[in-house]
């Protein structure tokens, strides 16, 4: 059986630079894959081909055996794959609970009546069942509804008090949590979270793992970039490796944190994050050295 996600020699340059140099990454249902590696390691932009938000010069990306390389993202995101950003990204006069409705709203199938072939005519059947609101359009909206306000209960009250608040208006934290909110109204078959602690507390972390815990064990499938190390440690099922754009190693979380090849790259000059790796840090400090 393929896995869910298999990406293949995926390449990207930026003139003489190869930010992505023929990568090969599989991620299998029910996984929990982290990318780590130095800044500039190629992760986010790893990210950006996948989600059809940059273009490849070379290599594949198939979803369930189906070639989806170079897919823009709207039709990625219908076809089950959903991302967060590294430094998020939410509509900000849009209420929390908005936010999650437009995330839901491809899937909607009462709003979009069939009837291709003819230019125009679906979007224009579509915005007067917008306006008409029969039954079948109340109902699943009424439904959506309901699945939003689901999803926001897994952030307990750091949102549940605000569904009316609009997103301009909350923290910096509670701004990533509508966020990956958002992405899972999709009911992603792949959730990819870029950083989702970035920016964050201690204690902000440590609920933002136990959130990517429960999803984990509901079965959600995530691909995951994260720099806080120790998180990757407790969370991962495989553990990839990147620097300088290509992967150095890959594999359980603890022998991953024993290569030689990974040492060498976080003990190198760059740092992880915004924040020097140093021995004394025992959260940031590389693999090896964070047990
Ligand atoms: N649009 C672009 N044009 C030119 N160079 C780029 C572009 N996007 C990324 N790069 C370069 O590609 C390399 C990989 O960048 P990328 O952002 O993917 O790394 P990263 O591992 O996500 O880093 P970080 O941990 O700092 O977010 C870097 O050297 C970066 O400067």
């Amino acid at each position: 059986m393929p896995s869910l996600l298999e990406v293949s020699g995926l390449t990207r340059r930026f003139g003489g630079l190869t930010a992505v140099d023929a990568v090969d990454l599989a991620v299998g249902e029910g996984e929990l894959v982290s990318v780590i590696g130095p800044n500039g390691a190629g992760k986010t932009t790893l990210f950006n081909l996948v989600t059809g938000l940059d273009q490849p010069d070379g290599g594949t990306v198939r979803f369930e055996g189906e070639d989806i390389t170079g897919w823009p993202a709207p039709r990625l995101a219908q076809r089950g794959l959903a991302r967060t950003f590294q430094h998020g990204r939410v509509f900000a006069n849009l209420t929390v609970l908005d936010n999650l409705l437009v995330g839901a709203h491809t899937r909607l199938r009462a709003v979009r009546p069939r009837l291709g072939g003819i230019p125009g005519i679906g979007a224009l059947a579509e915005l007067a069942l917008a306006l008409v609101q029969p039954p079948s359009v109340t109902r699943e909206e009424a439904g959506l509804r309901e699945e939003a306000l689901e999803i926001i209960a897994l952030f307990g009250e750091r949102l549940a008090p605000r569904i009316d608040h609009p997103a301009y208006s909350l923290s910096y934290a509670n701004r990533r949590r509508v966020e990956i909110a958002r992405a899972l109204a999709l009911q992603p078959r792949l959730l990819l979270l870029d950083e989702p602690t970035a920016g964050m507390n201690e204690s902000e972390t440590a609920e933002m793992l136990e959130i990517i815990r429960t999803l984990k064990s509901r079965g959600q499938t995530i691909l995951l970039i994260e720099h806080k190390l120790d998180l990757v440690m407790q969370l991962s099922d495989r553990v990839v490796v990147l620097d300088d754009g290509r992967k150095i190693a890959e594999g359980l979380p603890q022998d991953v944190r024993n290569d030689a090849k990974v040492i060498e790259a976080y003990l190198g000059s760059r740092n992880v994050g915004q924040q020097a790796v140093a021995p004394k840090s025992p959260a940031l400090a590389p693999p090896a050295l964070a047990a």
